[in-house]
C-alpha cells in the first residue's frame, strides 16, 4: 500500500476548494514498458501541487497526459471540471502548460514571441500588444523586449516562457520542472514567480526532482515511483512517514541534565554533552509531554531541538533502489534538519 496523509485545506485557508485536476487509476505504456501504473491524483483548485520523482519516473508523462497532448491507456481524469477524453478542448482553454523544452523562438525578439502567442490566442491587435506588454513588465523583461530571445540568459528564456504560457490567461498552469538548470539566484526568482500566480488564485502543478522545491512550495507532494504514487502529503506530512524524528534536550547543569535523564522514559543519554534524545513524531502532542515531564521533574532544559526527517531522507527512503511500497522506509540516511525550538 502507498503510503498516504488525507488531503487538508490548502494553503488559502477555509474550507476545502474543489479539484482543479483530479485523476484516478491513469495508465500508459510505451511498448511493454508501464511507465504510470494506475495514479489518483488531486490538486484542489488554487493550490500548488508538486508531483516529484527520479528520472524517468513518469512526470512529464502524467503532464502530458493531463494537459491533453497525448492520451492515457486508463483511467479518468477532470481538469478544470472537464473530463479530458470528452472535452479535450475545454480543458486546452483552461490550461498553460510550461514544458521541459522550452516554447521560445531564438530567433525573435521576446516581445515578438509574446505577440505570436497573442495571435495563437486570437487577441486583437491592440490588446496583444497590451498583454504582452504588461507581461513582459512583469517578468522584468521590457528592457530586454526588443532583443532576440537566444541572447537571453536561462533564467529570463525561463520567464519568457511562463509569461508567453499566461497570455491565455490560464487557471490551471502546468509547469514540468520549472527551474532545472537555473542558478540559485534564478531559481529563487521562479520560485517567486510562482507563489505570485498562486496569489493570483492559478492552480499550479509542477514536477520536480527537487526535494527542496517541491518543500518550498508546494501544498501537497506526490511522490512518483515505480509507475506508481508511493506517498502524498504535505512536506510536514511526508517527513513524519520516515522513522528517525526525535527531540534532544541539552543541559548545562549536570545535576538537572541526571534528574531529566531518570525522570524521561525511552531516553538515550550523551554523558559527555549533557544532551538526552527521545524519539519523538516532533508534534505539539508529543513536545508538550516531554515538557510536562520536566516540569514534573523540577528540571529546566537549557535547549530543546526538534529534529524531523527532511525530505532528501522522504525521497531516499521512497525512491531508492530498495524501496518500494512494500520495502518501507528502512533505508533512510541519517542526514536530517534540525530546528532549535
Ligand atoms: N514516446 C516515448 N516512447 C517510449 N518511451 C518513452 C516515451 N516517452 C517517455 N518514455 C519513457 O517513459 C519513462 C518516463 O519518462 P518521463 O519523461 O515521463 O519521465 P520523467 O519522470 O519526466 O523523467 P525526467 O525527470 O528525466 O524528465 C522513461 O523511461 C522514458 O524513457
Amino acid at each position: 500500500m502507498p503510503s498516504s496523509v488525507m488531503p487538508t485545506s490548502s494553503r488559502s485557508g477555509g474550507s476545502p476548494s474543489p479539484a482543479a485536476v483530479s485523476a484516478v487509476g491513469l495508465r500508459k505504456s510505451y511498448g511493454d514498458k508501464t511507465v504510470l501504473d494506475g495514479i489518483d491524483l488531486v490538486v484542489p483548485a488554487g493550490s500548488v501541487f508538486a508531483l516529484l520523482g527520479p528520472n524517468g519516473a513518469g512526470k512529464t508523462t502524467a503532464v502530458k497526459i493531463l494537459s491533453t497532448l497525448i492520451a492515457a491507456d486508463g483511467g479518468q481524469a477532470q481538469v478544470a471540471g472537464h473530463d479530458l477524453a470528452a472535452e479535450p478542448q475545454a480543458v486546452r482553454a483552461a490550461i498553460g502548460v510550461t514544458g521541459q523544452f522550452s516554447a521560445v523562438d531564438g530567433l525573435i525578439t521576446g516581445e515578438e514571441n509574446m505577440l505570436l502567442m497573442a495571435d495563437l490566442h486570437h487577441l486583437s491587435r491592440t490588446e496583444g500588444r497590451r498583454t504582452a506588454a504588461e507581461l513582459l513588465e512583469r517578468f522584468d523583461l521590457t528592457d530586454a523586449a526588443k532583443k532576440p530571445a537566444s541572447t537571453y540568459s536561462g533564467g529570463m528564456k525561463r520567464r519568457l516562457d511562463i509569461a508567453m504560457t499566461l497570455v491565455g490567461d490560464p487557471r490551471i498552469i502546468f509547469l514540468d520542472e520549472p527551474t532545472t538548470g537555473l542558478d540559485p539566484r534564478a531559481r529563487h526568482n521562479m520560485w517567486g514567480i510562482i507563489r505570485e500566480l498562486v496569489s493570483g488564485g492559478v492552480t499550479v502543478f509542477l514536477t520536480t526532482q527537487y526535494l527542496e522545491e517541491a518543500d518550498e512550495l508546494a501544498d501537497r507532494i506526490a511522490v512518483l515511483n515505480g509507475g506508481k504514487i508511493v506517498a502524498e502529503g504535505s512536506a510536514d506530512e511526508l517527513k513524519r512517514l520516515i522513522p528517525g524524528g526525535h527531540v534532544r534536550i541539552r543541559f548545562t547543569d549536570p545535576a538537572a541534565y541526571q534528574s531529566a535523564a531518570v525522570a524521561l522514559r525511552e531516553v538515550t543519554r550523551d554523558d559527555e554533552s549533557l544532551s538526552l534524545q527521545i524519539p519523538s513524531d516532533g508534534s505539539q502532542r508529543e513536545l508538550r509531554s516531554i515538557l510536562d515531564w520536566l516540569d514534573s521533574a523540577g528540571v529546566e532544559a537549557d535547549e530543546l531541538t526538534v529534529h524531523t526527517p527532511d525530505l532528501d531522507d522522504v525521497f531516499f527512503a521512497l525512491t531508492g533502489p530498495t524501496a518500494g511500497p512494500s520495502a518501507g522506509p528502512t533505508t533512510v540516511p541519517n542526514q536530517s534538519k534540525e530546528t532549535v525550538r
